[in-house]
Parts: C-alpha cells; sequence; structure tokens
C-alpha cells in the first residue's frame, strides 16, 4: 500500500502532454501511473472499490475497454472474482458482435462487443481511465443493454469536468477517483 494517497498519485503520476493526438486536447497520460508498482496497485484496489459501490451488488462481468481500459480492467475482475470481457475498437473480434459508432473528444470510433459475452440479466460493471465527453462509457452502456444485462456502474480514473461527459449519461452510475 502506498504512503500516497490515489488523489495524490493521480497528480503526481499523470502527466498532461499539450496538443495531442490534435491542437487544442490536452492528452492526460497514464503511463507513469502504470509504470510506478505502487500506484498501479493502489489504483486497482481504488476502482474495485468504486465499482462494488456503485454496483451495489452482485458483479458478474467487468468489461475493459480497449485500450487503456484493458489494462485496469482486468485486474479489477480478478479482485472482484468476476470474468473479463472486451469491448474493442471495430474489428478486432472474431465472433457475432453487436457494433455502437460514437464521437470521441477527438475523432470517432466504433466499439463491439461479442453478442454471447454476456447473457440476459448478468449485471456488468464497465472500467476505464479516462472520462471525457462520455460517448465512450454510452456506447458501451448501449452494447450492454443489447445483450438484456444490465450496466451497474462505471469507474474511471479521471473525470475531465469540462467536457461534461457526466451529462450525457444521466442516471448511470459512473465515478472517478480524480476530477480535472
Ligand atoms: O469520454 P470520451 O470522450 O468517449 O473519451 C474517453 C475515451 O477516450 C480514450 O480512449 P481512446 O479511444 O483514445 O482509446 P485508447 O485507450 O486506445 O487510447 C479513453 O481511454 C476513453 O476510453
Ligand atoms: N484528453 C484526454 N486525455 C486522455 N484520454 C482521453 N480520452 C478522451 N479525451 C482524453
Amino acid at each position: 500500500m502506498s504512503d500516497r494517497s490515489v488523489e495524490t498519485l493521480l497528480h503526481e503520476l499523470v502527466r498532461d502532454i499539450p496538443d495531442w493526438p490534435e491542437p487544442g486536447v490536452t492528452f492526460r497520460d497514464i503511463t507513469p501511473l502504470l509504470a510506478d508498482a505502487e500506484a498501479l496497485q493502489a489504483v486497482v484496489d481504488a476502482l474495485t472499490e468504486l465499482g462494488r459501490s456503485l454496483a451495489g451488488g452482485p458483479i458478474d462481468r467487468v468489461l475493459g475497454i480497449e485500450a487503456r481500459g484493458f489494462i485496469l480492467a482486468a485486474p479489477v475482475a480478478l479482485a472482484l472474482g468476476a470474468g473479463f470481457v472486451p469491448v474493442r475498437k471495430a474489428g478486432k473480434l472474431p465472433g457475432p458482435t453487436y457494433a455502437v459508432s460514437y464521437a470521441l473528444e477527438y475523432g470517432e470510433a466504433t466499439l463491439e462487443m461479442h453478442r454471447d459475452a454476456l447473457a440476459p440479466g448478468d449485471r456488468a460493471l464497465v472500467i476505464d481511465d479516462v472520462l471525457a465527453t462520455g460517448g465512450t462509457v454510452a456506447a458501451t452502456a448501449r452494447l450492454v443493454g443489447e445483450c438484456g444485462a444490465t450496466h451497474v456502474g462505471t469507474a474511471v480514473l479521471l473525470e475531465l469536468e469540462a467536457l461534461h461527459g457526466r451529462d450525457r449519461l444521466a442516471g448511470m452510475p459512473v465515478g472517478a477517483l480524480r476530477r480535472l
């Protein structure tokens, strides 16, 4: 366990990259945080607890969103004793999928999930690194709904409040370890 709080770790170890991937965007780079063993353990523990409290009940599957979400969601799934489900960018999953297209802070994307990844009634927790415009989480919640499963919550490291993602996710249980 780190002596530094999760808030402090996120402050110290997430680095701002100005004008990347395009002018006007300040990219929040989590790679220094991932490279610090204590910090990585601390944020995985904190996301696990946040996810548990958002869900307020059983969690059958933890969904990780490609690519940075994968890194955090798999250890959270292990900690919760739940299975892991990858939500991938278009064209990467081999089986029949559901697909949803959405807009990002920088550009557009399509997310896919295997149709049989969740059974009707499954309770799914979503884990990602950054909540920005909310498009990614909204698309993922739609994929969960397509399976007849329940989105019990989304937990992220960072919420970029200026982009008002939470407005788009009204009514969904969403939590962030740090708000910027
Ligand atoms: O709230 P939004 O505006 O939808 O943005 C948040 C998403 O943007 C980033 O993913 P990106 O598509 O850049 O993928 P990456 O993890 O592969 O870098 C980030 O990891 C979130 O998934
Ligand atoms: N500014 C940002 N930094 C890192 N990831 C992001 N995803 C969307 N906007 C982002």
